[in-house]
């Protein structure tokens, strides 16, 4: 890995009570990289997530993020460092308008000063305008702009993925975790995610992580993967080396 990490996660480990559910796993992600996470059902790839995220406190280990310390932070303190995530179950304001979605998610990233929106001065009028352009920018992006005023509830599951992925796009983060992002999504809504993943990379220089199950998507999109097995580390490298790994095609891809 060429550049410094955006990314560096050091032994990092989940305790639930008796249960070790993530054991010393480290990661990098360089900028502008896809990395995804593979391993069998309950392997610990959420738990990481949720680590990185501020979720969890993790039980031991680093996560550093453009080298600062996060693993102490609360989860939204770690959002304005610019890393955002979505849930492997949507979790959209589902009676609120498309674009009211984004809206929100833009007025909870930033530290607003309340007083100032009240007073609806010149300055929050200006920086209204700003969080439209970009939900409209975000919306065209991910193929939803016709349907801003339609309650978020009722899209399609597939665009509701869409949305939460620009809910995400909108706050303007660095790196972007999509927890399990085709799980549910039809064979031609997997192949729009797999190239609007490919957008964000090459056209907005963004850097995502994932988890995922469907192993034609990851092999495709990913720089690199990282496989957990019963949360420990098994293997880690370049789609070709994984796939040809003797342990990880005996752990997971043979049950594929
Ligand atoms: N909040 C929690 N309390 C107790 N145990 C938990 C908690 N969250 C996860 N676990 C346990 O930790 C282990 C790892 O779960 P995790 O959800 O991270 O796995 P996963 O790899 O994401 O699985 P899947 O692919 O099925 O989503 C499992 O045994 C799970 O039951």
């Amino acid at each position: 890995m060429a550049d410094t990490p955006l990314l560096s996660v050091r032994d990092l480990s989940m305790r639930f009570g008796g249960l070790l559910a993530v054991d010393r796993v480290s990661m990098d992600v360089a900028p502008r990289e896809v990395v995804s996470i593979i391993g069998p059902n309950g392997a610990g790839k959420t738990t990481v997530f949720n680590c990185i995220s501020g979720f969890y406190r993790p039980t031991d280990g680093e996560v550093l993020f453009e080298n600062k310390p996060m693993h102490r932070l609360p989860g939204f303190k770690i959002a304005r460092a610019g890393m955002v995530r979505t849930f492997q179950n949507v979790r959209l304001f589902k009676e609120m308008t498309v674009v009211e979605n984004l809206l929100v998610a833009q007025h909870m990233q930033a530290e607003r000063n309340l007083l100032k929106g009240l007073l609806l001065t010149r300055g929050f009028r200006r920086r209204e305008a700003e969080l439209l352009d970009r939900a409209a920018h975000w919306l065209e992006r991910v193929g939803l702009i016709e349907f801003a005023n339609r309650e978020a509830g009722n899209l399609a599951y597939g665009q509701q993925r869409r949305l939460e992925i620009a809910r995400c796009m909108v706050t303007q983060p660095k790196l972007l975790m999509l927890d399990e992002p085709a799980a549910g999504l039809n064979p031609n809504e997997t192949h729009d995610l797999d190239r609007l993943i490919v957008q964000l990379k090459e056209e907005e220089g963004i850097t995502v992580l994932l988890i995922e199950h469907d192993m034609s998507l990851v092999m495709g999109i990913s720089d690199r993967i990282y496989v957990v097995n019963q949360g420990k580390p098994l293997a880690d490298g370049t789609p070709e080396e994984v796939r040809r790994n003797p342990e990880v095609i005996k752990a997971y891809l043979g049950e594929e």
